[in-house]
């Protein structure tokens, strides 16, 4: 993904690690490693000063150098800097949706746990014969709670004993057409920091780029930890261990809600058709799935 020299260059090349074309490649590719960003979706946006930093759409997001960066002057919405062949990411009416409500930095993800807790509350709101529209993602006494801002204008974090609501919208055919449901979310709750797409991600914001990378990883903590708590501890583990075991082997492009077991001796079904391996049925993962091993390789 090498460009040739061309105008606006001076925006995005600099010696700085925390320039945000330098910093947008450098978290997509941690973000790749976590598998957020995987099969080229997702993506990471900056604002700084007058300028809006953008990924672009459809690359190995953990392939991205600083030349491939679009650059946005924030005031105008147009380019300042448009890498060629390459298209913004299509995220980036969403981004802006934050950056107009103050965020600083806007980080789209497919992280797994998040899509699992969207399909989680999907099926706790039929079972319960409840609207699935109004329907947050809803968790407390969690320890990340706590690193999440109470809200804009709202001085501190949550505490262990609030409880965290995250709006869930419903997927579209295309990313941008997600415009419009996550502005009303957006301005219903207004104190939120992220929402959820159901089937398919999240979004995540916050003042700067530190605190929206805290929020993204504490957000995935919460749905990791709700999947716990939702699934058999032994099922999650294994649930756990499978991915990990598909990440760290770099088989990375797997979506795993579109993982069948079928046969029936061999899984164990949770709600919305997510086979989970059953422990000990599942031999080539058998060294991971002690009830107490941490899920990391
Ligand atoms: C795996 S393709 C997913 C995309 O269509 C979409 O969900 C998305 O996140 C767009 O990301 P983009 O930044 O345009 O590469
Ligand atoms: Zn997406």
């Amino acid at each position: 993904m090498q460009d040739r020299a061309q105008a606006g260059d001076q925006l995005v090349i600099s010696d700085d690690p925390h320039h945000p074309a330098n910093h947008i490649c450098t978290l997509c590719r941690n973000f790749y490693n976590l598998g957020w960003v995987t099969g080229t979706g997702g993506g990471t946006s900056i604002l700084k000063g007058p300028h809006v930093f953008i990924a672009p759409s459809g690359v190995q997001k953990e392939l991205m150098q600083p030349e491939n960066i679009f650059v946005l002057d924030y005031a105008t919405r147009s380019y300042l800097r448009k890498p060629p062949v390459l298209k913004p990411s299509a995220c980036t009416p969403l981004f802006m949706a934050a950056f107009d409500r103050g965020a600083g930095c806007c980080i789209h993800t497919h992280s797994q746990w998040a899509v699992l807790v969207t399909l989680l509350v999907e099926r706790d709101a039929a079972q319960n014969g409840e609207k699935l529209e109004d329907k947050c993602f809803e968790i407390e006494k969690i320890e990340q709670i706590k690193g999440i801002p109470r809200g804009r204008r709202k001085p501190g974090m949550l505490g262990f004993f609030d409880k965290l609501r995250v709006p869930i919208i419903e997927n579209t055919a295309h990313e941008e057409d997600l415009t419009s449901s996550l502005e009303v979310a957006m301005d219903r709750y207004p104190d939120t920091y992220a929402v959820l797409v159901r089937r398919h991600g999240v979004y995540v914001w916050g003042d700067d780029v530190h605190k929206a990378k805290t929020q993204a990883e504490s957000r995935d903590e919460d749905a990791w930890t709700t999947l716990d708590d939702e699934l058999s501890f032994v099922d999650a583990r294994c649930l756990k261990n499978h991915i990990y075991k598909h990440r760290y082997n770099q088989n990375i492009q797997r979506d795993i809600s579109k993982d069948r077991y079928d046969t029936a001796e061999n899984t164990t079904r949770i709600p919305n058709r997510i086979a989970v391996p059953i422990v000990g049925k599942y031999p080539k993962y058998a060294e991971d799935l002690t009830p107490h091993s941490t899920g990391t390789p």
